[in-house]
């Protein structure tokens, strides 16, 4: 097996952050997390321009930083595609393309010949001999992937690379990258706060907190069955993290939730109740009847989502859940923020896994 593209195992005491990842060659990792969390470190420490103060990171297997070593962000082989596109002004779009591979000491027609077949790839051949100055915004980010790619990098960092474009030229830009990196044979890190990214890139997903890793997986893994408040609000369910007190059954703080278990509980009694807030019904006092979960909640906030309302609650416990209900019914029930209610779900909507 061939070494990752990128293994950093190390920690930067001065921002609090300690992480352990690898990324094998040929995926897309898409790290994820609230401001903070320290994605732009983990972004630093492959490039170069973060140093570890222990540990290592190590890329295409070999060591770039850690006790006596250190190769400088030039010398990493390490594209980055930023929120902004880097290109040089005094140059047009091919001499940009061509920058890379020429540095490298690829002969002139031969960088040219290359910077075309990169422009082709996505989609800006033609524009080839304009100045920079003269590119739209999702002309240039496109100009800048092409750039990014031309030099055959080992792996390739987007950081945000779609949030400064409007939502049209976003969402042509990522199925352009979707094309430049999915089953390509690239490696590439993606920070994103979009799940449209996610869904269009990433092959693995790795969710920070607080400058931890606190989920990792394959994106459906982690779509499927989140593990942290992050991965949870992310795959748009309610999640309860707490210990398994029955083989169906989750408690966290003083909320107990009932659910499927799946198959075979793991011996560890870290667990997880998941369900969607659809599945929630909010009345003003506990119904009687079927196996429910009844969960005493006060109101925190009302918002519009599609054609319903979301309503977000709190337990006395803190668990922070939300249900989704039609506006009619939110109005007969006439509730508002600051009030008490009872959120309802039944057993049979909740999936219960180790966490
Ligand atoms: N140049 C710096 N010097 C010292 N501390 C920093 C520096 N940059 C970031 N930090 C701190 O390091 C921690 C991780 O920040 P980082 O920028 O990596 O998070 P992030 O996940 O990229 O956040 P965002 O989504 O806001 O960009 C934070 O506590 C932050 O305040």
């Amino acid at each position: 097996m061939s070494a990752p593209a990128l293994a950093v195992r190390a920690a930067v005491p001065e921002r609090d952050v300690e992480v352990e990842l690898t990324v094998p060659a040929g995926r897309v990792l898409a790290l994820l997390g609230p401001n903070g969390a320290g994605k732009s470190t983990v972004l630093g420490l492959a490039a170069g321009t973060v140093r570890p103060g222990s540990g290592e990171v190590r890329v295409a297997g070999r060591r770039v930083a850690g006790e006596g070593a250190w190769v400088p962000p030039h010398a990493r082989r390490i594209s980055l595609l930023a929120q902004e596109p880097l290109l040089l002004p005094h140059l047009d779009v091919l001499a940009n393309v061509a920058f890379g591979p020429r540095a490298r000491g690829v002969a002139r027609r031969a960088a040219d010949e290359l910077a075309r077949t990169r422009l082709a790839e996505v989609g800006a051949e033609a524009l080839a001999e304009r100045r920079v100055h003269r590119l739209s915004g999702g002309q240039a980010q496109r100009v800048a992937l092409a750039r990014a790619l031309a030099p055959d990098p080992h792996l390739l960092l987007l950081d945000e690379p779609l949030s400064a474009l409007d939502v049209d030229a976003a969402a042509q830009l990522r199925q352009v990258l979707r094309a430049a990196l999915r089953g390509s044979g690239r490696t590439a890190v993606v920070v994103t706060h979009d799940l449209l990214d996610v869904l269009a890139l990433a092959d693995d997903v790795v969710v920070l907190e607080a400058g931890r890793v606190v989920e990792q997986g394959t994106t459906a893994e982690v779509l499927g069955r989140p593990r942290s408040g992050f991965g949870a609000r992310l795959a748009g369910v309610n999640l309860l993290l707490g210990e398994r007190v029955a083989a169906d059954a989750v408690r966290a703080g003083d909320d107990v939730v009932h659910g499927l278990a799946s198959a075979q509980p793991a011996t560890t009694c870290r667990a997880a109740a998941a369900f969607s807030p659809r599945a929630v019904a909010v009345h003003r006092a506990a119904p009687g009847g079927s196996p429910r979960n009844v969960l005493p909640a006060r109101v925190t906030g009302l918002e519009q989502q599609g054609a319903l309302v979301r309503v977000r609650g709190e337990t006395a416990s803190g668990s922070r859940l939300a249900a989704d209900v039609t506006p009619a019914s939110l109005s007969a029930l006439r509730i508002g923020v600051g009030d008490d209610v009872v959120l309802v779900v039944k057993a049979a909507e909740v999936e219960i896994y180790d966490a």
